[in-house]
């Protein structure tokens, strides 16, 4: 079977989510995986950005990772999400992302597409779970496979035991290491989900020809 394509695909203003979808990045390398790390365009007024020095700076040195396209979603096999919550829900960069994507969903190019989310919020019980079900349910939309963490792991346990997908407290501090684990397993689950149902895929095809 040829490698999974796994598009990682984050919105982050001041480093959490980049720092998360970073984490996946390696750890999807790590299982063998062909991964673009991918970033949602910016919305926000420049004046918006230079106004908070943390924001402008994430922009400054993200300035070379590619904004997510349509083509992207069109390749990848599976989808792994970082969005912070606002409001309890993802935030408005996210999905201005999402409300883009119809011309694909149209010809029913995003469906039967593996996926999985994460967040981030300032307060631990600051609307993570709304956030993750919203783009669960945007996600349904699309016909996605949706792949959540569930309790399938000791990590989620130890990263505060959201099982719809790892949600990070943003301390401004970094992401904590226990939520890495709870990440490197989100991603690999997703990873391993995605090779049962593209080798299954593959093999009915293959006995529908035969
Ligand atoms: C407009 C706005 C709304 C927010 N709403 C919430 C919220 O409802 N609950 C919460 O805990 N944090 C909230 N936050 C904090 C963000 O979740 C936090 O900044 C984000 O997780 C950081 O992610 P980033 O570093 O990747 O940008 C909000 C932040 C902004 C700017």
């Amino acid at each position: 079977m040829s490698k999974i394509k796994l598009a990682v695909i984050y919105y982050s203003s001041t480093g959490t989510n980049y720092e998360m979808a970073q984490a996946a990045v390696q750890a999807a390398r790590q299982a063998g995986a062909e991964v673009r790390l991918l970033k949602i365009r910016e919305t926000a007024p420049q004046e918006a950005v230079n106004s908070k020095p943390e924001w402008k700076a994430l922009t400054e040195r993200t300035q070379n990772i590619p904004e997510v396209t349509l083509a992207d979603l069109e390749w990848a096999d599976a989808y792994l999400f970082s969005t912070p919550t606002r409001y309890g829900g993802a935030a408005s960069q996210t999905r201005a992302f999402m409300d883009s994507t119809g011309p694909l969903w149209a010809t029913g190019k995003l469906a039967n597409k593996l996926v999985s989310v994460m967040t981030s919020a300032q307060n631990p019980n600051g609307g993570q779970e709304t956030t993750l079900q919203n783009m669960y349910i945007s996600l349904m939309h699309w016909g996605a496979i949706l792949v959540p963490p569930g309790y399938t792991d000791q990590s989620i346990f130890q990263a505060g035991g959201n099982p719809y997908g790892t949600s990070v407290t943003a301390t401004g501090q970094g992401v904590d290491e226990a939520s890495k684990k709870a990440i490197e397993h989100q991603t690999r689950r997703l990873l391993e989900v995605a090779r049962f149902y593209l080798s299954g895929r593959e093999n009915s095809q293959q006995v529908s020809a035969d």
